[in-house]
């Protein structure tokens, strides 16, 4: 019997890279047109390249992956493994897991967190709210409203990634916030005419004023689109939901710009990342911005929560609160370490505590079931 002959590739169709296999996909950042081994293989080095470049860790460190079980954590944890075995980097690789407390979310996610702890064959660390702060974020938008759930759990959620690693003696947490989260930021502080804090928004190695904890990015550059294509090529078990709450309606706004900006321009999240490294402010401006912070002046002062102690209290824009700093030392309320007098996190609750008492006062104590109700509340229009 004659040998089915092989359809020839067409030139056009052949990998932009290899030049040999035919191309399945054309690279979101560059429109190149490759098969799946080169967008692995170029995947995999551009985040290898990033973590050499900014030497983000030293050989022998232990370090947390921040888990959530959605498809960006999810894609770090397997690279993460895939270059420490490749390159040799040493690492010590866990996986950490923030239970918010968010019934039908947090709970199903944490179920793909516990089979992926399985598959890449790592520990699993995971720390509560409702041990942590004795609240969950369902009882949480309960008493304060959807609409500022991203604050709350933003806040909270750094503190409990920091605590959680110390928890494990871990001083190094990663996490899976990419290039689109990075020009988004950049984009939102632009918009706000937040001029502090661009300087420092694309950074890809943070630390919160206080804690000795580190956090990193290795994602800064890369695309939302290719960790998704990353995650469906390599068959990754992901939790792929939306938080039941919505995201910050600001950085939604700023999600919609970017999104149609790279449909035009795909090179446009890199060249926004680009212009926010390029963010310098005048020295005199840095001054001037500390002087008004210190005297509780400024666009983003607000009484917040503690407003019963006369505080005067700062809620930043991306969600973070600060008092009066000083040098570091320990909360007088939960004793974490913190650079002022309370920290961001007991400020917030401290509020919180004011509302429950209140909402015991007025009626329904029943958590659940007031979660539900402010859902649904927020739900209808008139
Ligand atoms: N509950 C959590 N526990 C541990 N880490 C978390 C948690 N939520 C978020 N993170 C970390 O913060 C990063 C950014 O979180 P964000 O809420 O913006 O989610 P995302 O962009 O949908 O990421 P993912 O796809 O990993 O859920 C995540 O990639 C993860 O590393």
């Amino acid at each position: 019997m004659p040998e089915p002959t092989k359809k020839p590739v067409k030139v056009s169709q052949l990998c932009e890279l290899c030049h040999s296999r035919k191309a399945v996909m054309k690279r979101p950042k560059n429109l190149q047109k490759l098969c799946k081994q080169c967008f692995f293989h170029v995947f995999e080095t551009e985040i290898h390249l990033t973590i050499q470049k900014e030497q983000l860790f030293y050989k022998g460190e232990r370090v947390a992956i921040g888990a959530s079980g959605g498809k960006d954590s999810t894609v770090l944890a397997s690279i993460l493994k895939t270059l420490n075995e490749r390159y040799n980097y040493g690492l010590e690789l866990v996986l950490l897991s923030i239970d918010e407390g968010i019934v039908g979310y947090r709970d199903d996610s944490l179920a793909t967190v516990k089979r992926n702890q399985k598959q890449y064959e790592m520990p699993l660390e995971i720390v509560s709210y409702r041990d942590l702060y004795n609240w969950t974020m369902d009882e949480i938008v309960a008493c304060s409203g959807i609409k500022s759930s991203c604050t709350y759990c933003g806040v909270l959620r750094r503190q409990a990634l920091d605590r959680g690693a110390l928890k494990l003696g871990i001083h190094h947490v990663v996490t899976g916030h990419n290039a689109d989260d990075m020009a988004e930021t950049v984009l939102m502080n632009l918009l706000r005419g937040d001029t502090a804090r661009l300087e420092n928004s694309v950074n890809v190695t943070t630390k919160s004023s206080g804690s000795p904890i580190k956090r990193s990015k290795p994602f800064k550059y890369t695309y939302q689109k290719e960790i998704v294509l990353y995650a469906h090529y390599k068959k990754l078990d992901y939790f792929s939901t939306e938080c039941t709450y919505a995201p910050e309606a600001f950085r939604g706004t700023a999600r919609v710009l970017l999104k149609n900006l790279e449909s035009i321009r795909p090179s446009c999240i890199l060249d926004i990342i680009h212009s926010g490294e390029h963010f310098k402010l005048k020295e005199r401006k840095k001054r001037d911005l500390a002087k008004n912070r210190k005297a509780g002046k400024g666009r983003n002062t607000a009484t917040s929560a503690a407003a019963n102690s006369n505080k005067e209290v700062e809620v930043r824009p991306d969600g973070s609160v600060s008092l009066h700093s000083r040098d570091g030392n320990r909360c007088e309320r939960c004793g974490y370490l913190s650079m002022n007098r309370v920290c961001k996190a007991c400020i917030l609750i401290e509020g919180l505590e004011l509302s429950r008492a209140k909402v015991a006062i007025e009626g329904d104590t029943s958590v659940n079931g007031a979660a539900k109700l402010t859902k649904t509340l927020e739900q209808l229009s008139f």
